[in-house]
Formats: C-alpha cells, sequence, structure tokens
C-alpha cells in the first residue's frame, strides 16, 4: 500500500506498482522556492483546484517552467487546510477516469503551502499578507464558489457584511472581496507592485464580476478617507492590477465511494472522504473527466509562467468572453443545471443514470441545440455545436465520472441569471421570438417545483444547499401536490426578483409558460416526469 506521505522520490516502485505517476520535482525544493519567491496564489483549494490547476502547475514545475509550488488560501473553510492538506503534506491524488474505465493517477505536490487567510487566523492573516508584499508574485488564480463573490443582497444593497468592511479598517476586512483588497493595498504599500487576479469561477464576465468587487471595497475605503486615490488609480490600471477574464471547463465532482474503493484495491491507502464542517466534501484524492479547457485573457502585469505549455489557452477578452459565454451560458453549464433540477425532482443520484432517460435527454437537447445555441457567438476556438455533441455523447454519460445531481444543485439561485438569464436577454437584444421556448421555461417552473423540496413521487428530499433557500422556500411552503393554486401569486415573488431573473419573464413572455408548467407539475405525484414528457418528450 502506499500513502501520500510516502517518498515518492526513494519509493517510486512502490507508486509505479500502484499505477501512480509522481512528480519529476524534489517537493522540498519547490516549497522553499515559494517561500522565498512566491509565484502563484490559489484561492479556493476545492476539488476543481486539486484536479485542474494543481495538475497545470506540476506539469509546469516537472518542465522547469515553474520553480515554485502553489500557496493555497482559504478564506472559508479552515477545515479544507486542516484536514485535507496539512496531514497530507498539501499532496493529494489526481484520478482522470475515462469513458473505457481507466484510471490515470497521478500524486500532486505542486502545493507549497495551504493558509487559512481569515482574520480570525491571525497567523494566515500576517502570511498572506506578507506573500502579496514579494514583488516575484505574478497572479492569483480563484475558484471560491460564485457565491464567494457576493457583496449584495437580493435587492441590490451592499450587504452587513460589505457594508462593514468599508466603515471599518482594512485590517478586518471579513468579506472575500474585502480580505483580497486588504492583500492588494499590501502589495500598494509595498511598492505598487503589479500583479493579474484571475477569477476561474463558472460565471460570465467572471474578471469584471470580481474586478467590481474588490474596486466596491476600495472605493468605498476611499469615501471614508481609509485609503488613498492613489491606491483606487492603481486597482483600477490594468498595467499594475490586471482582472482578466476566464473560461474553465472539467466536470470534477466530489471524491466518491466507488472511486475510492477501487483507488484501495489498487493499492493506494489514503482514501477516507472527509466531509468539513463548513460542508466541502474532499478526499486525499480528487476524481475528475478528461476534457478540459482553460481559457484566460493574456494580461499578466507581472509575466506568467508558460501557462500554454500546460494546455491553458492565453488569447484576448473578446475570445474568451465568447468561449465562455458559450459554455457557462449556453452549451454546458444550463444543461448541467437542468439535469440537476429534474434529477433531484426524479429521485436520480446518478448524472450518467440520467442521460439513460430519454425525456431528460430530449429536454438537454431541446435546451442545447433549439433554445441556446440559435443566440450563441462562435467563440471560433470551440466549435459550440461539437462542444454540445461531445457534452451529450461522451460527457454526461461517462458512466465512471460520478457525478450527482444534487452536487450541481447547490447555489441554483446564484446561477439562474447567469444559466438562463444571459440567453434570454440575446433573445430580447436579437428580436428573435421566445415563442418556440419550451425548454427554458418548464426549467424555470421546475426549480420553483424544486423549493418545494418533494419529489415527483411525493417523498420529500433535502435540497442542495443555496444562500437563497430559507428566503425562497416560504413561498412555495404551502403549496402541496395535488392542490389548486394560484400559480401567479405564488410565483411572483420568486420570478420577479431581479437577482435571480434579471430579464424580466414578462418581456420575453414566458411568465405564464412557467406557471403553466408549474401548475402541471404539482398536479400529483408522478406530474413532473409527466409535465417533462408532454413540454419536450422524446
Ligand atoms: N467542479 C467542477 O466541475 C467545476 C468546473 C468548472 C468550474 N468550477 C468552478 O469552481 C468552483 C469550485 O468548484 P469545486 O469543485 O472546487 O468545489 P468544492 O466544493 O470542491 O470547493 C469549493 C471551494 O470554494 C471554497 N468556498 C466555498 N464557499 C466559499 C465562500 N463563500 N467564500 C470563499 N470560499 C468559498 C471552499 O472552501 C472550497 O475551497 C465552482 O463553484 C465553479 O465556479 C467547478
Ligand atoms: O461548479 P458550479 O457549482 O458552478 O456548477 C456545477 C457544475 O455545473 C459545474 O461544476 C460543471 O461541472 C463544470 O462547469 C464543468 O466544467
Amino acid at each position: 500500500m502506499v500513502h501520500l506521505t510516502d517518498d515518492y522520490r526513494r519509493d517510486s516502485k512502490a507508486f509505479a506498482e500502484a499505477g501512480i505517476a509522481v512528480p519529476k520535482f524534489d517537493q522540498q525544493q519547490v516549497k522553499q522556492a515559494a517561500a522565498d519567491a512566491p509565484v502563484w496564489v490559489h484561492f479556493g483549494g476545492g476539488n476543481l483546484f486539486r484536479c485542474f490547476h494543481a495538475k497545470i502547475a506540476q506539469e509546469l514545475l516537472d518542465a522547469g517552467e515553474l520553480k515554485a509550488g502553489v500557496v493555497v488560501a482559504e478564506t472559508y473553510d479552515d477545515g479544507v487546510v486542516e484536514q485535507a492538506y496539512e496531514p497530507f503534506d498539501n499532496r493529494f491524488l489526481q484520478v482522470v477516469m475515462d469513458e473505457a474505465g481507466n484510471y490515470d493517477k497521478t500524486l500532486i505536490a505542486s502545493v507549497a503551502d495551504a493558509i487559512y487567510y481569515n482574520k480570525a487566523n491571525v497567523a494566515g492573516w500576517d502570511k498572506l499578507k506578507k506573500v502579496f508584499e514579494q514583488p516575484s508574485l505574478q497572479f492569483v488564480t480563484m475558484s471560491i464558489t460564485e457565491k464567494g463573490y457576493a457583496l449584495r443582497d437580493v435587492n441590490g444593497n451592499l450587504n452587513a457584511a460589505a457594508q462593514a468592511d468599508i466603515a471599518g479598517d482594512p485590517e478586518n476586512a471579513a468579506t472575500n472581496m474585502g480580505a483580497i483588497a486588504r492583500l492588494l493595498l499590501a502589495r500598494f504599500n509595498a511598492g505598487k507592485l503589479p500583479i493579474a487576479m484571475v477569477s476561474t469561477d463558472n460565471f460570465s464576465e467572471n474578471g469584471k464580476r470580481f474586478e467590481e468587487g474588490v474596486l466596491t471595497i476600495a472605493k468605498g475605503w476611499l469615501a471614508n478617507g481609509t485609503v488613498s486615490q492613489d491606491f483606487v488609480d492603481y486597482l483600477q490600471n490594468p498595467e499594475m492590477v490586471s482582472f482578466p477574464w476566464s473560461m474553465i471547463d472539467r466536470i470534477t465532482p466530489n471524491p466518491a465511494e466507488s472511486v475510492a474503493t477501487v483507488l484501495k484495491d489498487s493499492g493506494f491507502d489514503d482514501t477516507d472522504i472527509i466531509h468539513t464542517a463548513k460542508h466541502t466534501n474532499i478526499a486525499p484524492f480528487g476524481n475528475t473527466e478528461v476534457t478540459h479547457y482553460l481559457v484566460i485573457e493574456d494580461s499578466f502585469p507581472n509575466g506568467r509562467p508558460a501557462l500554454d505549455k500546460a494546455g491553458v489557452i492565453l488569447t484576448s477578452r473578446d475570445i474568451v468572453n465568447d468561449a465562455d459565454q458559450m459554455k457557462v451560458t449556453a452549451c454546458l453549464n444550463p444543461l448541467h443545471t437542468s439535469l440537476a433540477i429534474f434529477g433531484s425532482l426524479l429521485g436520480y443520484t446518478s448524472i450518467a443514470e440520467e442521460t439513460q432517460n430519454p425525456d431528460l435527454v430530449a429536454l438537454i437537447k431541446q435546451l442545447g441545440y433549439n433554445e441556446d445555441l440559435p443566440v450563441v457567438k462562435d467563440p471560433k476556438i470551440i466549435d459550440p455545436k461539437a462542444f454540445i455533441d461531445e457534452l451529450i455523447n461522451k460527457r454526461l454519460p461517462n458512466k465512471n465520472i460520478p457525478d450527482t445531481p444534487q452536487r450541481i444543485a447547490s447555489d441554483t439561485s446564484q446561477k439562474m441569471p447567469i444559466r438562463y438569464g444571459v440567453t434570454l436577454q440575446h433573445y430580447l437584444d436579437s428580436g428573435k421570438s421566445t415563442a418556440d421556448l419550451k425548454a427554458i421555461p418548464l426549467i424555470i417552473a421546475g426549480w420553483c417545483r424544486f423549493l418545494m423540496a418533494v419529489q415527483d413521487d411525493g417523498q420529500a428530499f433535502e435540497p442542495s444547499r443555496d444562500p437563497l433557500l430559507s428566503e425562497l422556500q416560504p413561498y412555495v411552503a404551502d403549496v402541496k401536490l395535488g392542490d389548486k393554486v394560484d400559480a401567479h401569486a405564488v410565483l411572483k415573488p420568486i420570478l420577479t426578483n431581479k437577482s435571480i431573473f434579471p430579464v424580466d419573464l414578462d418581456a420575453v413572455n414566458l411568465t405564464k409558460k412557467v406557471e403553466d408548467n408549474f401548475t402541471a407539475m404539482i398536479a400529483g405525484p408522478g406530474a413532473v416526469a409527466k409535465t417533462l414528457h408532454a413540454v419536450v418528450g422524446a
């Protein structure tokens, strides 16, 4: 049996026998290099980072294109640092699973340090600040989930935490955006040092939103006299601080027991899955798919490693944006979210199994090919139709990828505007008729039905976590299967919530369709499947 913390250089034969590729570099050296001259910080050391960014870093370290390991920062979940990084010397196993059932396993040792960066942890609070004061630091990447950027409530007003950050001393910032602005202030004070801040979270114009978040706090500080105009100018000068946009794609489910069992059988011993108190599901291994794309706007004011040598596509903002809109708003994530909603309602626990249901396949085909594709701009670097084909025919049905509708259904309220709203806005802007849209109103109605937390068979289920659940569920709490309800009145507070539906559903003539679909889906047990079949059925 091999363990993550075994000496992979001395015991390379044991790793080879377990079918595990090991790094070509000495982890101590890349740790020391990061301590002396850090280059890359990543916020949110969850599963995507471990399966994607960390492998890119490993390839660059292997090739001598990068000398320093990545410094991981967690603003939110101390359990990730304490339970998933520290006990394993910051190592983990990346497992790539193809459709034929092969497991491609690599010991990843590209993380130099993992820091709980929260003002509650003085040591980490000071340590990361020192990292940001180093001239060598070239860039930051982030995968902290959509909600990690939030500064506003559902009405668009600054939330209490953001207001407190703005009113207070930068040294005490508590929101992610405030805590990161504090680090940039330290970098500014260390000599106006340049840096690229790259969001790799799944939403359109992610760099813009990240920039706006940091600037909201910084401008608030300026108004209160806590920082200088010079600092705000520094943040707004892309030659100093850039916020490159990105598109990232790699289906990376939470670590699964089925994978743990196979790993154990093949001679790898660190397979206990960790569920942190703050609800991150993580393990000494990460499971992911073969297909992957990372497209980043090439704007790195302090230079960058040759990321392209590890497969990253570096290009213009416009092309990144087109690729991202293609993936996040049209050709992948909207399909995923629809499977998440209907999968949860129909009692599925596997995305691959959902692709065996002809009506669910009809739903994602209708959505992808007939409703999203007509308003998608071709990014040229990836063909949108071929991308959907690969997704529907190869990626989603891969039964070796242990993905679940429950994972994807988390935070759906945060995703609705991007995954459906952008497409609706395109219809509105182009004047294209929405009369033939069937899947989008069905999915929106399905999500309202999901909020009832009652499966199609009438059994209660626990909806995936979502920051707006407690606010939204009361609107549908009194609706019972078989009730005759006024869907217009019941759904109005949800459908007119601008933070969830920034595009007025009346303006695209969808409100009535959503209400009718909802009414049909509460007719009784089995009504969701029946409505799905009736509306888009194969
Ligand atoms: N998993 C995928 O398939 C995938 C693919 C492409 C993009 N993404 C993007 O990456 C994000 C993370 O995915 P993951 O698979 O690593 O998830 P994960 O649950 O494994 O990890 C989430 C990470 O975000 C941190 N986090 C959670 N809430 C936070 C908050 N409020 N503030 C700061 N940090 C917070 C957690 O501590 C953890 O490090 C997704 O939300 C998405 O935007 C994921
Ligand atoms: O990561 P989220 O929560 O934004 O969305 C859930 C999934 O749709 C997403 O993780 C996909 O797996 C990913 O976007 C594929 O590249």
